[in-house]
């Protein structure tokens, strides 16, 4: 007996299709609805084919897949930036990959590798809960794995194939030309749909720069030859397989299914889904309806985002358009059809692509790349004097140009690390063994003039990894297989290479080429001081400035196209601060800075005075009217400048890193500005030194007396940081603060940084309470991000940090100006 809600109307469709010609079986699933031409969560065979039962979705279908990148080392607001490439067109080889999979190499390439519309969506889950592991041995996936589960069809495809036969109502006999084609046509959109769904995974699982394996294909939309008939699945999944994801919504639990093949009643066929409670248009007045309920649809109960810029999808796809899936769950469980074997968190929702004016406009501000191109690359060295040549590669090197990936970005410094492997060091993989599937597949080779006529394309995969390689370069299917076994030994290479490098990163030598011999303090200095002109010309109204915060990223160029001879060019670096090109904008007059490598000589020049430069670092030796003359940086007093702006720059937006980051985030952004140390070593360092000013820091007033109350009330307190545990220790034991506080965790205590939800769910188990049992009190929205993830009962902002109250609350229950005025909130 069920106990999902079905339509009335959905149980008329299906009485009226188990009535068709021809209809020998019907089965339904509780994610039953009603659909355009029939009911949607149905399964039917039928002696002949009726493509108006499957509609133009052909092949859409659910495909999960395993990341190799834990949950733990998320960070959501990043990665929700990161999987915004897949509001671009997809920049791959369509070819090749049709080819690969066996379609025809000119079908429809254009909408290869993008999601579409309606409630097609690509997904990153947590897996949340695993409760039987022996149904999965072999998938290699574990408790808090990251997954992506992806729902998409064969879009426009589908829609022309099923042009072809929209009046077919009687249906189409198999044998009939017109059925022989549709089907031809159907099953190619069928395994079409699969690859844009593995090309989708791909594109997303590349941005976040993680592999990623097949644990699941199950179409939805489909017809089948069966000895006893046509199996019209619609909106039901193909079952006749190990594993069956069923999606919930974007805030609810999704589950990965074990099909029971002891029903034969259920004609191989699951629920792929929980099913629409309500149709799209009467979605209206049920959700968005308020401002707060309308700023709700881009986020979930678990902590969750959802990223789709279609206002009206987000409410017709909203959460409560869907039945519960765990009661469709039950009913599958009940009626002994599929097992769960897991249970899939939503993270982040991707939902279909945007005006692409804007997510370029996006990319280019946020200085994402549209995932074309390559991340990283092998380049094999034969000859002489190699390591002679190597040697002045090796680190990391940084490389001036106009990106041709972010054709709108003013950035010119790129950087590249560069290792060298050596051939003597590769991999141990047995090439000879049952490891590897070696399919072969039409294609031709350069020149076209074979094209399509012998199986010369070769695709290699390693079946424990699941690394993929494809070779249709040559004419002859031998030479292809070879490439593509070099190529798959390339990817063992990149694959070992990159997670190694993460780990050499902490003893990375920094070299770039050109160099910019610029210390870290200095450079930090000439950014500030970008603040400080901003600043005073605004105020001054001496010109119509723009300041634009850019700390940290000024622009350094050569000085080229001047007529100075390369060598005297390459050593000097200058930055435009004001002016027509500058990070403030003034077209009036320019302001640079210009800094110039130890025993530079300039060639003599002489004009008229509309250019004026002062020494403010340094020492320059000028020339005066044929007379020699030193000149000391003393224009400025460097620590009576530089200091006030470094700390009015730490407290403005640009500051923000300061204030949120960890010191190991710090670091690596003052080492990508160029400041020349290893990553350990300066995160070491600013670890010292924030410990030592923890030492004398000070309480903000009120706050003992807080803490006090709280305790009296019966909480318990804890502290997360993105200091160091040994900071915050410091600063607890030098306020004598640290007995009232049962828990403290920086970012090295091992609870991940902020905004993932570590520290919460270590201060919850610490003190044996569930995470909706605990408030979060925070100074900036990582805080507060930090506690939606964790599930937390109670977000409370304070304004003494560094955000202001117009940013805390749009996400915080509340905003208070300090966690002094908790006594009040709590009373
Ligand atoms: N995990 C998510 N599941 C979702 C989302 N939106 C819808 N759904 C589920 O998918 C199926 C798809 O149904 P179909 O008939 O269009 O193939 C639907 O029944 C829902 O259960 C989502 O954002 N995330
Ligand atoms: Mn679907």
């Amino acid at each position: 007996m069920l106990t999902t809600w079905i339509e009335g109307a959905a149980e008329e469709q299906l009485d009226l299709v188990s009535r068709l010609a021809g209809v020998s079986h019907v089965a339904a699933f509780p994610d039953l609805h009603p659909g355009k031409y029939g009911p949607v969560g149905s399964a039917i065979l039928a002696d002949r084919i009726y493509p108006q039962l499957i509609g133009n979705d052909i092949g859409c279908g659910m495909s999960l897949f395993a990341l190799d990148l834990p949950a733990r080392k998320l960070r959501l607001d990043k990665a929700a930036q990161k999987i915004r490439v897949l509001e671009e067109p997809w920049h791959g080889d369509p070819g090749a990959c049709l080819a690969a999979d066996g379609l025809p190499t000119d079908l429809h390439p254009v909408a290869l590798g993008t999601i579409g519309g309606g409630n097609h969506f690509c997904e990153l889950q947590e897996l949340d809960s695993l409760s039987d592991d022996c149904l999965l041995a072999g998938t290699d996936i574990r408790k808090g794995d990251l997954m992506l589960l992806v729902h998409s069809g064969s879009r426009s495809l589908g829609m022309a194939v099923f042009g072809t036969v929209l009046e077919s109502f009687s249906g189409l006999d198999l044998d009939s030309t017109v059925g022989r084609t549709y089907l031809a046509a159907h099953n190619d959109a069928v395994r079409w749909a699969s690859l844009n769904r593995r090309l989708i995974a791909e594109r997303a699982a590349r941005a976040l720069r993680s592999d990623l394996r097949l644990v699941a294909d199950a179409p939805h939309n489909l017809i089948e030859e069966h000895d006893d008939g046509l199996l019209h699945r619609k909106g039901a999944a193909k079952a006749d397989m190990p594993l069956v994801p069923l999606a919930g919504s974007r805030d609810a639990l999704s589950y990965l299914l074990v099909p029971k093949a002891n029903r034969p009643e259920a004609l191989a066929s699951l629920a792929h889904g929980s099913g629409r409670k309500y149709d799209r248009r009467s979605m209206a007045g049920r959700a968005g309806t308020t401002r707060s309920d309308r700023d709700g649809l881009i986020r979930t109960s678990f902590g969750g985002h959802v990223i789709c810029e279609d206002r009206q999808l987000l409410i017709e796809e909203a959460p409560n358009a869907y039945k519960d899936p765990n009661q469709v769950l039950d009913d599958l469980r009940t009626s002994d059809l599929a097992q769960s074997v897991a249970t899939l968190k939503p993270l982040l929702t991707f939902k279909k692509a945007v005006n692409r004016e804007l997510a370029a406009a996006r990319r280019d501000k946020h200085g994402g790349c549209d995932g074309a191109d390559p991340s990283s690359a092998l380049v094999t060295l034969s000859g002489n004097q190699i390591p002679e040549f190597t040697n002045t590669w090796i680190g990391t090197v940084q490389w001036i140009c106009k990106s041709p990936f972010r054709a709108h970005h003013r950035r010119q410094n790129w950087y590249v690390g560069v290792f060298s492997i050596d051939n003597s060091d590769l991999p141990e993989i047995d090439l000879e063994t049952s490891a590897l599937r070696i399919e072969t597949f039409r294609s031709g080779g350069p020149g076209g003039q074979h094209q399509n006529t012998t199986d010369s394309g070769v695709r290699v995969t390693h079946l424990p990894t699941g690394l993929v390689a494809v070779s249709t370069d040559e004419r002859s299917q031998h030479r292809n297989r070879r490439v593509a076994l070099d190529r798959l030994v390339a990817r063992f290479i990149l694959k070992r290479e990159e997670s190694l490098a993460r780990d050499r990163s902490a003893q990375n030598q920094l070299h770039r080429r050109p160099q910019m011999r610029l210390a870290a303090k200095e450079r930090l200095a000439y950014d500030a001081l970008l603040l400080a002109i901003a600043s005073a010309f605004s105020a001054e109204g001496l010109h119509e400035t723009t300041p634009v915060h850019c700390f940290g990223s000024l622009d350094w160029e050569h000085w080229q196209g001047t007529g100075l001879a390369d060598d005297v060019s390459n050593s000097l670096y200058t930055t435009e601060l004001l002016g027509p090109d500058g990070h403030v904008r003034d077209n009036e007059v320019r302001v640079g800075l210009l800094v110039s490598e130890a025993g530079t000589d300039y060639p003599p020049s002489s004009h008229a005075a509309e250019e004026t430069y002062f020494v403010i670092a340094g020492k320059a030796e000028w020339v005066l009217e044929g007379a020699p003359y030193g000149q000391d940086g003393t224009l400025l007093d460097f620590d009576a400048t530089w200091t006030p702006a470094y700390e009015e720059a730490a407290r403005s937006e640009a500051g923000s890193l300061l204030a949120a980051g960890n010191s190991e985030e710090i670091a690596e952004a003052w080492i990508a500005g160029g400041a020349d140390f290893g990553l350990a070593d300066l995160t070491t360092e600013l670890d010292r030194i924030f410990v030592s000013k923890m030492h004398d820091a000070a309480p903000l007033p009120g706050i003992r007396e807080a803490v006090d109350a709280l305790l009296a009330r019966g909480f318990r307190l804890g502290v997360a940081s993105s200091d160091s545990e040994a900071a915050i220790r410091a600063f607890l034991e030098g306020t004598n603060l640290a007995p009232k506080f049962d828990f403290v965790t920086g970012y090295d205590t091992g609870h991940g940084p902020k905004p993932e939800p570590g520290m919460v769910h270590g201060f919850a188990d610490a003190i044996g309470v569930p995470t909706s049992g605990i408030a979060v009190i925070g100074d900036n929205t990582h805080d507060i991000e930090m506690a939606h993830a964790a599930g937390a009962g109670l977000t409370i902002g304070v304004l003494t940090g560094t955000s202001a109250r117009q940013e805390l609350s749009p996400h915080a229950d509340v905003v208070l100006e300090s966690a002094a005025d908790l006594i009040g909130f709590f009373p």
